[in-house]
């Protein structure tokens, strides 16, 4: 379980996260939305730790991993799928999964089946250059190779963003599976709202750097979280 407790995070002087809690379970999906620039992506960075933060802590298991470098973060079963996908335009799609072996003890080192399952698409493209890939199959390589490191906790940030409808289906199936098989908590953080809305189990609204709603998805009033979303 992923306990994010009143977190602050600081760049420089300005303050883009004021005491923001957030949790996530195995077998659920919790979703953060809110409009741009409201701080989502600086809390996906603080819990993969590309960001330190400035109060507060974030537990994972039990542990206060708040001080841990990004791959102790990764050896505790924490992987991310981040804005902008970052995958390597010039290594192939074989490659640019491979790049997840790196913490895997040597019998593990093959990209699980299920990637191929969920992405088809990937095994075709294996030799190709990640660069040459659509968006949305540059998004699918990513949560890919997330999924390589066989990850407990998965943080998504916008994986909608700039996709296709149809691979934009493909990637919510995928979010489905993953949290159905129980084994992983999913941190979702989303704009797009019908989509993040239909995966969500638990969400939080965010607002300038604050958590102004959050609650399980059976009891979310829509035109309240709405109101948040709209500029
Ligand atoms: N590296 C940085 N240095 C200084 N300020 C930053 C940095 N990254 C983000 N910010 C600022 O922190 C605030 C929160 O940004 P953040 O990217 O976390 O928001 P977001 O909700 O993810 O937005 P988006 O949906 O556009 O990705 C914004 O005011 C942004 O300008």
């Amino acid at each position: 379980m992923l306990n994010v407790n009143r977190i602050n995070l600081h760049y420089g002087a300005a303050q883009a996260l004021k005491s923001v809690s957030l949790a996530a379970q195995k077998g659920k999906v919790t979703t953060v939305m809110g409009r741009n620039g409201v701080g989502k992506t600086s809390l996906m960075r603080a819990i993969v730790g590309r960001q330190g933060i400035s109060a507060g802590s974030i537990e994972w298991n039990g542990r206060d991993i708040s001080r841990f470098a990004p791959e102790n973060r990764a050896r505790a079963g924490i992987a991310s799928v981040p804005q902008g996908r970052e995958i390597f335009p010039l290594l192939t799609v074989k490659e640019n999964l491979e790049t997840g072996y790196a913490r895997l003890p040597r019998r593990d080192r093959h990209v699980p089946d299920e990637v191929f399952e969920l992405f088809p698409v990937l095994r075709e493209m294996m030799g190709r250059r990640g660069g040459d890939l659509s968006g949305g199959q540059q998004q699918q390589l990513a949560i890919g190779r997330a999924l390589v490191t066989r990850p407990e906790l998965l943080v998504l940030d916008e994986p909608t963003e700039g996709i296709q409808p149809s691979i934009i289906k493909d990637i919510g199936r995928a979010i489905d599976f993953l949290r159905g098989r129980g084994d992983m908590a999913i941190v979702l953080v989303e704009q797009f709202f019908e989509f993040a809305r239909d995966l969500a189990d638990t969400y939080v609204v965010m607002d300038r750097g604050e958590v102004v709603l959050s609650g399980a998805r059976a009891d979310m009033v829509e035109a309240d979280v709405r109101r948040w979303l709209t500029v």
